[in-house]
């Protein structure tokens, strides 16, 4: 299959519906984005990474994050993650605090936000903000292969000004005696996690540990058990797009995750990992041309986890 041929072909059939869907508004440092920029980035396990559009521009991966901060607060916690955040579809919107009180402070799933506070408290564990998110950093750095991962300071503080619906949901964890550290250093870490400015191509490069059972196949480097990487594009498939999940996977067919800076990054078991960026978003915050380019993808290529027939590459 020529997948540089595919992700061109994908790219040029949308390229008129650059700036399509609405922009998120409630971090105003995401409205000063260009709103017609489209990316796409397509990695394997043969190296050279397959790009088309504005596949080097870095963006702000946002909820696209929770994905890395669940394989590391797992690197640290082990299973008893699981005794304070589920693993279930939600049916809510992001930031919704509706089951919180209703299931006792335990967030649904590691992706929605409460989920993903508690989250990133795990992964901070004992350390300090600052060692925890200099941590992550690193981490990306090496599986993106690329120094050029920063953190966007001026969308995390944009954020933390803005962050008063996040700031309850860590309060009303907080009050159930799910955080093991203060709010406010729980929140500093979340929102510069949500912060990232990585292009396509550097997400792509970074997230190939998900096809492929927990270590990248270029460069070895492993970020987590094969059991790990299975269960965590198992709840990319059914969590990563909240109350839009259902309809990703079916037109789809693969487990991605949604960001509000209009990236998705999407994982093709022992295939491909591919990012894509394009900041319009429909109702529930999935970038409108980022899912049509991956289900655009999902038909040229034939790939899907629900077909017993993948064609080789
Ligand atoms: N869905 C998202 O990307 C939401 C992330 C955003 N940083 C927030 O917490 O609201």
């Amino acid at each position: 299959m020529d997948l540089q041929r595919i992700v061109d072909e994908t790219w040029e059939a949308l390229a008129d519906q650059r700036g399509s869907g609405t922009p998120a508004r409630y971090i105003p440092a995401l409205e000063l984005v260009d709103p017609r920029q489209f990316g796409i980035a397509m990695a394997t396990r043969d190296g050279p990474v397959y790009c088309a559009g504005d596949a080097d521009v870095p963006f702000s991966i946002q909820s696209v994050s929770k994905v890395f901060a669940l394989a590391l607060a797992l690197e640290r916690e082990g299973p008893a993650l699981w005794d304070v955040v589920g693993r279930e579809p939600s049916g809510n919107p992001f930031n919704s605090i509706l089951q919180l009180e209703r299931e006792k402070g335990v967030p649904r799933n590691p992706f929605i936000n409460a989920g993903a506070i508690v989250t990133t408290d795990r992964f901070i564990g004992d350390r300090s903000p600052e060692v925890a998110i200099d941590d992550l950093l690193a981490r990306l750095r090496l599986m993106a292969r690329d120094e050029g991962v920063t953190i966007d300071t001026e969308v995390a503080r944009s954020e933390s000004q803005t962050g008063s619906r996040n700031r309850s949901l860590a309060y009303f964890l907080a009050d159930f005696g799910r955080l093991l550290n203060p709010v406010e250093d729980v929140l500093s870490v979340y929102f510069r996690q949500c912060s990232l400015a990585m292009s396509c191509r550097q997400l792509a490069e970074s997230a190939l540990f998900l096809p492929f059972d927990g270590t990248d196949p270029v460069s070895g480097v492993t970020m987590c058990s094969p059991s790990r990487a299975r269960r965590i594009n198992a709840l990319m498939l059914l969590c990563g797009h909240y109350d839009n999940s259902g309809q990703f996977a079916f037109e789809v067919g693969f487990p991605g995750k949604s960001g509000v800076g209009g990236g998705i990054l999407a994982s093709v078991p022992g295939r491909a990992s591919i990012a894509v960026w394009s900041p319009g978003l429909n109702r529930a915050g999935t970038s409108l041309l980022g899912a049509k380019a991956l289900s655009d993808i999902a038909l040229r290529t034939g790939w899907s986890v629900f077909s017993g027939k993948l064609p080789e590459i």
